[in-house]
């Protein structure tokens, strides 16, 4: 058995598995397209595969890195790749800029989770973001449930393409896949509406009964007349149909 070093027990707490398939980085910044001189954040940037790609598109990075060894090769290597500044912090903490900016990451995937619900939550000036995660989170976070449904009105969530494991150096033992988080220009609720809308995504997510209608306690029509099937489990909706339903019944 190979004899395990410092390094390898970083790279498993850091998951420092870096994106080594040149066709997934350019599909990965096709997908961000920044408009030019937009300023990109690159959570979790390793030894700069994406910076790189987004500063050679003539954009402004900020690569946002928490192992202090890879920041120094980063700030070694910035200089031939354009107009990136490198930050050495935490991409769960870093304060996010005051001005309008867009997200690209592919950071360790025990942190997806949090950190696109840091974007959700906290990202004001977020125009657009990219997050490579694991294929089950992306899918659980985008898909028929409560979580997607409850960023819905404000979010589009949209899962692309599989990132095989093959894409990665070393190769870890899951497929991720690319998560869009854009906020919506045009809301489908207001903020305000929030605290009501959550209350009926509790009945419809968490009451009594299979069927939405059930849940809801309204007649199956009252679903079918929202252009539903009448037996519609909360699954089954996708997730930006529900600020609909909410307005109609409300
Ligand atoms: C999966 S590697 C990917 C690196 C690079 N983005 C790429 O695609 O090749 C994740 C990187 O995030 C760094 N990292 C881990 N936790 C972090 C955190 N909380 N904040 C910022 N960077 C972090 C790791 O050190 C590692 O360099």
């Amino acid at each position: 058995m190979p004899r395990r070093t410092p390094g390898d027990a970083r790279r498993r707490t850091l998951s420092q598995n870096f994106l080594h398939d040149q066709q997934v980085v350019a599909d990965i910044v096709a997908t961000l397209h920044p408009p030019p001189g937009a300023l990109v954040l690159d959570l979790g940037a390793g030894a700069g595969a994406l910076t790189r790609a987004v500063a050679a598109g003539g954009n402004r990075v900020l690569a946002v890195e928490l192992d202090p060894r890879w920041v120094g090769v980063l700030r070694s290597r910035a200089p031939a790749w354009g107009d990136v500044t490198v930050v050495a912090g935490d991409a769960l903490h870093v304060p996010f800029p005051a001005e309008r900016f867009l997200v690209v990451s592919n950071a360790p995937y025990a942190i997806g989770t949090k950190l696109v619900r840091r974007l959700l939550t906290d990202a004001h000036g977020l125009t657009r973001a990219v997050v490579v995660l694991q294929r089950e989170a992306a899918l659980r976070l985008a898909g028929g449930g409560r979580f997607a449904a409850s960023w819905a009105p404000w979010f589009e969530l949209t899962v692309h393409r599989r990132v095989p494991a093959r894409a990665f150096r070393p190769v870890p033992s899951v497929d991720g896949a690319m998560l869009t988080v854009v906020p919506r220009a045009q809301p489908l609720l207001s903020p305000a509406a929030y605290p009501r809308y959550d209350a009926f995504l509790t009945a419809a997510f968490s009451g009594r009964g299979n069927t939405l209608a059930r849940r809801l306690n309204v007649r199956p029509s009252a679903l079918a007349a929202l252009g539903l099937p009448r037996d519609a489990t909360p699954g089954a909706v996708p997730p930006e149909v529900y600020a609909r339903v909410f307005t109609a019944l409300e």
